[in-house]
């Protein structure tokens, strides 16, 4: 909490979002992954008629038992606080960010999620793959918690929920668990809103409007901190409506290893929009915020995957992709 030198210097640079509005919190539905490492037929079929309401309703569910445990995610937390308040001059070091390999570093100010946005937006983030992650220059601790979220998140949590949602969707259980098998579109992505002072042209936006681009994202904020909003899930991908109905995520409070999960744009194609991606975005208030840190896993499907809408959903309304084709227009939007 100590590391707000220069904030006033980083605000003026960003962009106000529309005047606040009074909104109804959207209140997740909480579900439990428990069944889906062992569990028998009867609490599998009972998770997953759940999801498919959850998805079908919000494109967002609160999440328990996706294996990420109290002890892991305060050294998630601590190693992610460590890294980021590294100065200036060590994190020029660290691994840069780059499109190829969509890992490392990208610094305050280089993002925008929502491409239409003159605006780029004021968080930090580190991003983390399956191989060839550079850590020398990270905090000690580091590479070894968030390898450890990898596997935890990216290979066994993920097959998981694939297996949770083919149940949902009626479709056969390996339908999505098969294209998560070279993991090598994921991403583990430590992100850092740096704090805000109060802002006089209104509410601030930390993370643009946007729909999350793959299959699905295990998102954890670090004290259930505010600021995630959420649309209706009718309104499906973001287009040029950011104005308007934006509602604020809240999650439950007695339990910080509850994972908000949200469906990805690839799954929305796959079910032919029976489950859609909901646009979302972080928002500060007109008086200013502290700093925020979350922690998401993007479960892409991997490069190779072909993604199409499966017949049982009716005529396709997109055409067919594949992993990285979709994730590569993705990443460009946001950098461009
Ligand atoms: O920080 C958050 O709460 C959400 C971040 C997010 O939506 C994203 O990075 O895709
Ligand atoms: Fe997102």
């Amino acid at each position: 909490m100590t590391h707000r030198r220069g904030w006033l210097v980083v605000v003026a640079a960003y962009a106000a979002a529309e005047p606040e509005e009074a909104c109804t919190p959207a209140v997740l539905p909480v579900l439990d992954l428990a069944p889906f490492a062992g569990g028998d037929d009867d609490a599998q079929r009972t998770v997953a008629r759940a999801l498919d309401a959850a998805c079908r309703d919000h494109g967002f569910v609160a999440l328990r038992n996706v294996g990420v445990d109290r002890a892991l995610l305060a050294a998630a937390w601590n190693a992610s606080e460590a890294l980021f308040a590294l100065p200036e001059a060590a994190k020029a070091r660290l691994e840069p960010w780059a499109a190829a390999t969509n890992r490392g570093y990208s610094p305050p100010g280089r993002e925008r999620l929502n491409a239409r946005r003159k605006t780029r937006e004021p968080k930090e983030a580190f991003n983390v793959k399956g191989a060839g992650n550079q850590y020398d220059e990270a905090p000690a601790q580091f590479g070894a918690v968030a390898d450890e979220l990898w596997r935890v998140l990216v290979v066994e949590a993920a097959n998981r929920y694939a297996v949770a949602a083919a149940l949902a969707l009626d479709l056969p259980r390996d339908f999505f668990s098969k294209t998560l098998q070279q993991l090598d579109l994921c991403t583990l992505r430590f992100l850092h809103y740096p704090a805000l002072p109060p802002s006089e042209e209104g509410e601030v936006l930390r993370a643009g409007e946007h729909t999350d681009f793959g299959f699905a994202t295990f998102l954890f904020i670090k004290g259930g901190a505010a600021g995630l909003q959420m649309k209706s899930v009718e309104g499906g991908e973001v287009r040029a409506d950011e104005a308007g109905g934006w509602r604020d995520v809240v999650v439950p409070a007695d339990d910080d290893v509850v994972a908000v999960v949200n469906t990805g744009a690839l799954l929305a194609r796959w079910t032919n929009d029976r489950w859609r991606a909901t646009a979302h975005r972080v928002v500060a208030g007109s008086a200013g915020a502290p700093e925020r840190y979350a922690i998401a896993a993007f479960i892409d499907p991997d490069a190779d995957a072909a993604v199409a809408a499966h017949p049982s959903f009716g005529a396709s309304r997109y055409p067919p992709t594949t992993g990285l084709a979709f994730l590569r227009m993705k990443l460009d939007e946001a950098n461009a």
